[in-house]
């Protein structure tokens, strides 16, 4: 068996524009930091990353439920670095080969996108985009029809058992949530324009990713001031969630259903799935020799988060 850890981390472009009183930021910044001196310590030879994406490398031309990246590329948006993510190609394609085999329809691509998703949590753990090698894995968090959280277990179970089997120290991630509900555009209510990003709004222009992004900045600073429409935030379901994870209760995460997940705790909520999956890639890696420990929460509005860390050690 491999060495392993696992690091989950709510992620939200929104640090730096709408913040929090000081005390909760500096609060948060001591709480990463722990986390990335950890990392730093365990030395992974390899990282394993559970992501969603906000349609900026996934699009409804096709939109796949998890994807694995061979090759991979930040696109920079919000505070985050653009740039090549360091995938190491053929342990990406292995680790595909595995997952496939394993009976879950894992997507691949030679050369994906990803956003703050992704780059938020690279970069605030490791220091850096390209610190260490990273496997990076997509879940669709966004656009319906979505998986179940059951489904995110097998994914995560499959992505663990190749871990178990590849003999290198690896941090295992998970990036999102808790509840939230971002203005992240739906299909289903989308006008034409919007419709048409939604399907093919690949490398939009500077303006068009600023007038985005202030988009959502405006939306949040209306959040944080309790004048937003948009779903409050649902720290009773939150501490729940994690409640599920640190007790390994894989029945009652099996239970939970997507239309109660929206209901409950926000369209975005869903991100959550990078949790549960690797939550369940650290059960499989460590033949379920883990301890989990939920290490800090906060309702957040001025972030739109539910923001929280939970770490899981090999025992
Ligand atoms: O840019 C977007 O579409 C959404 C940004 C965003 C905001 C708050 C929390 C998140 O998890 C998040 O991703
Ligand atoms: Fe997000």
């Amino acid at each position: 068996m491999s060495a392993v850890l696992l690091q989950c981390l709510s992620h939200t472009p929104l640090k730096g524009y709408v913040d929090p009183q000081p005390e909760v930021v500096e609060e948060v910044a001591r709480m990463v930091a722990a986390q990335r001196a950890e990392v730093e310590a365990f030395d992974p030879e390899l990282i394993v990353l559970f992501a969603p994406d906000h349609y900026n490398g996934f699009f409804l031309d096709t939109m796949p439920q998890f994807c694995i990246g061979t090759a991979a590329t930040s696109v920079g948006d919000y505070m985050t670095s653009a740039g090549p993510l360091p995938v190491p190609r053929e342990i990406a394609e292995a680790c595909a080969e595995h997952v496939v085999a394993a009976d879950i329809d894992l997507a691949i691509s030679y050369r994906m996108l990803v956003d703050h998703g992704f780059a938020q949590p690279i970069e605030e753990l490791t220091g850096s985009l390209d610190r260490y090698p990273v496997i990076p894995i997509f879940i669709n968090s966004v656009a319906p029809p979505l998986v179940s959280f059951r489904r995110a277990r097998q994914l995560g179970e499959a992505v663990g058992e190749f871990i178990r089997g590849l003999g290198k120290r690896t941090l295992i991630l998970g990036s999102g949530g808790l509840s939230h509900n971002p203005p992240v555009p739906q299909m289903a209510t989308a006008t034409a324009e919007v419709a048409e990003r939604l399907i093919a709004g690949r490398n939009p222009g500077p303006e068009a990713r600023d007038a985005r992004q202030q988009r959502t900045i405006a939306a949040a600073t209306s959040f944080a001031a309790g004048t937003s429409p948009l779903h409050p935030l649902n720290p009773a379901w939150d501490e729940a969630f994690m409640d599920n994870l640190v007790r390994q209760d894989w029945t009652a995460l099996d239970a939970y259903g997507n239309a109660a997940i929206t209901e409950a705790a926000g369209a975005s909520a869903h991100e959550v799935k990078t949790w549960v999956a690797a939550n369940a890639a650290m059960n499989a890696a460590t033949g379920g020799h883990y301890r989990a420990e939920a290490r800090y929460y906060k309702a957040i509005p001025e972030w739109i988060a539910g923001f929280a860390a939970l770490t899981g050690v090999a025992v």
